[in-house]
């Protein structure tokens, strides 16, 4: 067999990396793209023409093969008609001779059959048969693994995080709203999702839509951290391909695509293919931007215009995840709205949302109290009666069991997930440092807000800088008490920030770096990096308020607030960007204000009422918003005049009581249901667990430097550990994914997270994947003659061992494999046909076995023929045997495991109506299909070992 390039509609080709698809036939080409049927599964996929992981199946004279009705047929000659194969056959008994086109194959296809190579003298090393079936194991492991999907990932083991990425990227469509606080990992955790999604094949097709300032990051975070390639498209990216062919719609040419949200605004054709397109989840990152009201007159939802865009995309993709890190920022409209994205039919109006969320409370007191140790009162187990239909026993057990019934009750529990960070451990802290400046003489006292904040940003030419002492500040503590510090600085404008950066860097000699809109994408990431250098790099960034969003610099613990913005949500997006995972030191928030004027009554309000500085303020927002009239009187009028000032300190004193108050209340009330909903310990604790004791019982680094010595790759290990792997020109294999220039690896987590030039090679890294599926689509090690040191046994007789695989030819999606008992068959048989598989695993005969020259394997060969062949039949007897009884069982298993799900949602539904009945329609489609699935599968002969009894 082997690969021709040009292709023709009626070739048959195979999937290189899911083979189990069955033999796909050709059916659509164009310019860029291919559509392969594979008729097993009853799934067309469409591929980029250029990079399309397939492999074209020919057959030469004397090859065998099955057509569609399963009758084989030997191949006498073949010749290319329009580029499809005719082939010339004739049957097995020689009495029948036909023609046939390619197309006319069947779907099941077997490569080089390991008894047909043993017995054409076609013998492998002992080292290659070894590395196989350990490969093979490993990959059967996995694939019925819960921990699939996590195990690749470049990221520390946070338990919040992989909670979520455990219960969320395991469902169907999910649709979800991650709405951790700002620097816990959203990011991370709609990563782990994504990638578990894709090692699954629960998705296959992802849109990743941010502002344009973050595209460039997503796409490093979802390579370095995740292996996953996204293709960034913007204008000059489509523009390109719509140049090869004006017909064709881009977003068809990639599988997993990042994209600003304006280029899909701003071009409606662009949106349109996109739509047309179809994806299968959809990740929106920001999602605060995406805005809605009610019209108060008419009462019709009002949505801003990524609102409405966002809606269109969800409406029609199955998977929806939706981040922000502040949820509530716009109000409470805007979050029922993107919750209602989410899940319309449960979502169905503002009023009746408002009216539930009023009554969580009593669900909050009851959890609490089954949280604790407090005995259950008469009066508890009332009110448990009246919520969950039962009372609950006093045990642990039984009280942890009603808390997770109380939870998938609770109106949003299914799709919300907040983590903060007073849940969370290990945040450094942060202290404020006001700087009070005096006031530059025509500093407006009254007049509009925004001139009496932010006056700079109405003298664009940067005149303000002559009088304003906010620079001389700033110049002398990055002079003196910041000098070795990486610094950043926030300003709410392009024009300030740019007028700062000119005078930092020409009056006073500082190293600087900027980051604003009127920048392009690349000078910003430019910029970013050129901060985050370590001894030459800048020492300070100064930044608009797109800064403020989604970066991370968290290597810095100085931020320099210089100016105050309006909204306390952004200005925790702000001071985000140092206060995330990672941050080692206490955070240094200065803030420069002038005495006497809106600004000092601003940072006071951040201050004193909200508290904003020193914590996370969960309650900020809200206060701000029920304060808004009262805070602007105090902030417009100078309070030296009659009456103000005292109406300011009694409001601060005010909101600040209600402050305590209202987070009084959040801590006993609905946010510790929220809370741990997002993260149930337990849970999370288990999985980081088992994916610790992965790590450290990790087979895979001792195998992969045998398969690298097996197989002639060049390996050297570095004194860190860390291995540089380069391909070389003895390499006795193909395929694999390692580039000419080859790699550093390791295998180390945490080594992993220090050195991102190294690869992290997991069970799931692509390099590794590429091993696997080299084994599985290759004879790589699938014959073997060895020697039995055993003087147990008669001398110069037989043992063999033979694998099969057992494969479910059926939709990625469905996952089928994971019910299955095993995925491989090891038979192992004596020359006499007794049945030693259960006696003598592989393990214990490991030591027995060793090394024969290759003349003498095929003399055995030779001279045993018959009974290596009668024996073979045997093993395949009692393998077929047992793929019928694994057939029953996983029917069972998939069946049970989907009723269960069924029946939990069933059970819910009437309780609560955040479970969609299309959740619930799928659930049940996919049970029936899986069960009938599973009763055709197949079993592949993958090899085969014979061992002569020496002493
Ligand atoms: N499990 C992890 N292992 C290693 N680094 C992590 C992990 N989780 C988060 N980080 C790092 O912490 C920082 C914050 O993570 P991330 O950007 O995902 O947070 P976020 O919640 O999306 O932030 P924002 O609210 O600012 O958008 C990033 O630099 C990220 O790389």
């Amino acid at each position: 067999m082997n690969e021709l390039q040009d292709f023709a509609i009626g070739q048959r080709w195979l999937s290189d990396t899911e083979s189990e698809l069955g033999l796909g036939v050709l059916v659509d080409v164009d310019e860029r793209t291919i559509s392969i049927l594979f008729p097993k599964s009853d799934e067309t996929r469409v591929y980029a023409r250029a990079n399309a992981p397939l492999s074209r199946i020919l057959f030469k004279q004397g090859d065998w093969f099955t057509d569609q009705e399963g009758q084989e047929w030997q191949v006498e000659n073949a010749e290319n008609v329009h580029g499809v194969m005719r082939y010339n056959v004739v049957c097995p008994n020689g009495e029948q001779r036909k023609s046939m086109n390619e197309t006319r194959l069947g779907a099941n296809i077997q490569l080089a059959r390991p008894l047909d190579r043993l017995l054409a003298s076609q013998i492998e090393s002992k080292e290659w048969y070894d590395l196989r079936i350990e490969a093979l194991l490993m990959q059967s492991r996995m694939a019925i693994s819960p921990l699939r999907g996590l195990l690749g990932p470049r990221v520390g083991l946070i338990p919040h995080q992989l909670y979520i990425a455990h219960e969320v990227g395991r469902r169907l469509a999910p649709r979800v709203l991650l709405a951790d606080e700002v620097g816990l990992g959203k990011t991370i955790e709609a990563g782990l999702i994504i990638h578990q999604q894709l090692q699954t094949g629960r998705s296959e097709r992802i849109l990743i839509l941010v502002p344009d300032s973050l595209q460039y990051q997503w796409m490093i975070e979802m390579r370095r951290r995740f292996n996953l390639q996204f293709s960034l498209f913007d204008l000059t990216r489509t523009a390109s391909i719509k140049e090869h062919d004006e017909d064709t719609n881009p977003f068809l040419t990639e599988q997993c695509i990042i994209a600003s949200i304006d280029l899909l605004l701003d071009h409606d054709d662009l949106k349109q293919q996109a739509l047309d397109a179809g994806f299968d989840l959809l990740v929106i990152d920001e999602a605060h931007h995406l805005t809605w009201h009610e019209d108060p007159e008419t009462g019709e939802g009002v949505g801003n215009d990524r609102y409405d865009l966002v809606a269109e995309f969800a409406a029609q993709t199955p998977g929806v995840l939706l981040l922000t890190a502040t949820p509530e920022q716009l109000g409470v409209d805007s979050h029922f709205a993107r919750l209602r994205l989410l899940d319309p039919q449960r979502f169905d109006t503002l009023d009746h949302f408002l009216d539930e969320e009023a009554q969580y409370s009593q669900t909050a007191q009851i959890a609490e109290v089954l949280m604790s140790d407090e005995p259950l009162t008469e009066q508890h187990q009332e009110i448990l009666v009246e919520l969950l239909g039962h009372e609950v026993e006093q045990d642990g057990e039984a009280r942890y069991r009603a808390i997770n019934e109380l939870l998938d009750r609770h109106g949003t529990g299914r799709i919300l997930f907040r983590n903060t960070r007073e849940a969370i451990s290990g945040f450094p802290g942060r202290d404020c440092i006001p700087a009070a400046l005096p006031a530059p003489a025509h500093w407006p006292l009254t007049g509009k807000l925004r001139e009496q904040m932010w006056f700079e940003e109405t003298q664009l030419d940067g005149a303000w800088m002559e009088h304003d002492a906010r620079l001389p500040w700033l110049m002398d503590i990055l002079r003196k008490d910041l000098k070795h510090k990486k610094v950043l600085l926030i300003a709410r404008s392009g024009p300030v920030v740019e007028s700062l950066e000119t005078a930092l860097r020409i009056h006073g000699g500082i190293r600087t770096a900027m980051f604003h809109e009127g920048m392009s994408l690349l000078e910003r990431d430019q910029a970013a990096a050129y901060f985050a250098e370590e001894g030459y790099g800048a020492q300070i960034l100064l930044c608009s308020e797109i800064g403020s969003e989604g970066r991370n610099f968290q290597f810095a613990s100085d931020l320099i607030l210089f100016d105050l913005p309006a909204n306390p949500d952004v200005l925790e997006q702000r001071i985000g960007r140092l206060d995330r995972i990672g941050q080692q030191n206490r955070i240094q928030i200065h803030v420069p204000y002038f005495v006497g004027t809106a600004q000092e009554r601003m940072f006071r309000w951040y201050n004193e009422a909200l508290n904003i500085f020193s914590n996370i303020s969960p309650t900020a927002q809200t206060l701000q918003e029920n304060h808004i009239v009262a805070l602007k009187d105090c902030l417009l009028n100078d309070p030296s005049q009659e009456g103000q000032g005292e109406a300011f300190e009694a409001l601060l004193e005010q909101v600040n009581a209600e402050r305590m108050a209202l987070e009084d209340e959040l801590q006993a009330g609905r946010d510790r249901l929220l809370e741990f909903n997002s993260c149930r310990p337990k849970v999370a604790a288990r999985i980081v667990k088992a994916l610790e004791d992965q790590d450290e019982q990790n087979p895979l680094p001792d195998f992969m430097t045998r398969f690298l010595a097996a197989t002639n790759i060049d390996f050297e290990e570095q004194s860190d550990g860390t291995l540089i792997v380069r391909p070389s020109d003895q390499m006795q294999v193909e395929g694999l994914l390692l580039d000419e220039e080859g790699m550093t690896a390791t295998f180390s987590r945490e080594q992993a997270q220090q050195r991102e030039d190294a690869q992290y090679i997991t069970l799931e890294h692509p390099f590794t994947n590429s091993i696997f599926e080299m084994i599985h689509t290759q004879s790589f090690g699938n014959t073997s003659v060895a020697v039995l040191k055993s003087a147990a046994i008669p001398q110069g007789s037989l043992m063999m061992e033979m694998w099969f695989r057992v494969e479910v030819i059926a939709p990625k999606v469905l996952n089928l494999a994971a019910s299955l008992p095993q995925q491989l068959i090891r038979v192992l048989l004596n020359e006499n046909g007794q049945d030693l598989s259960a006696k003598i695993n592989s393990a214990m005969l490991h030591p027995y076995v060793h090394r024969l020259d290759m003349s003498n394997a095929r003399q055995v060969v030779k001279l045993r023929r018959e009974v290596i062949e009668e024996r073979y039949k045997q093993a395949e007897q009692l393998a077929k045997a047992q793929v019928q009884s694994f057939s029953e069982t996983a029917r069972k298993r998939y069946n049970d495991r989907l009723q269960q799900e069924i029946d939990r949602l069933t059970y819910l539904k009437e309780h609560n109506p955040s479970i969609r009945e299309d959740e619930l329609e799928r659930l049940k489609e996919q049970q029936a299909q899986g069960v009938q699935l599973l009763e055709q599968l197949s079993m592949v002969p993958d090899s085969i070992r014979v061992m002569v009894a020496m002493k």
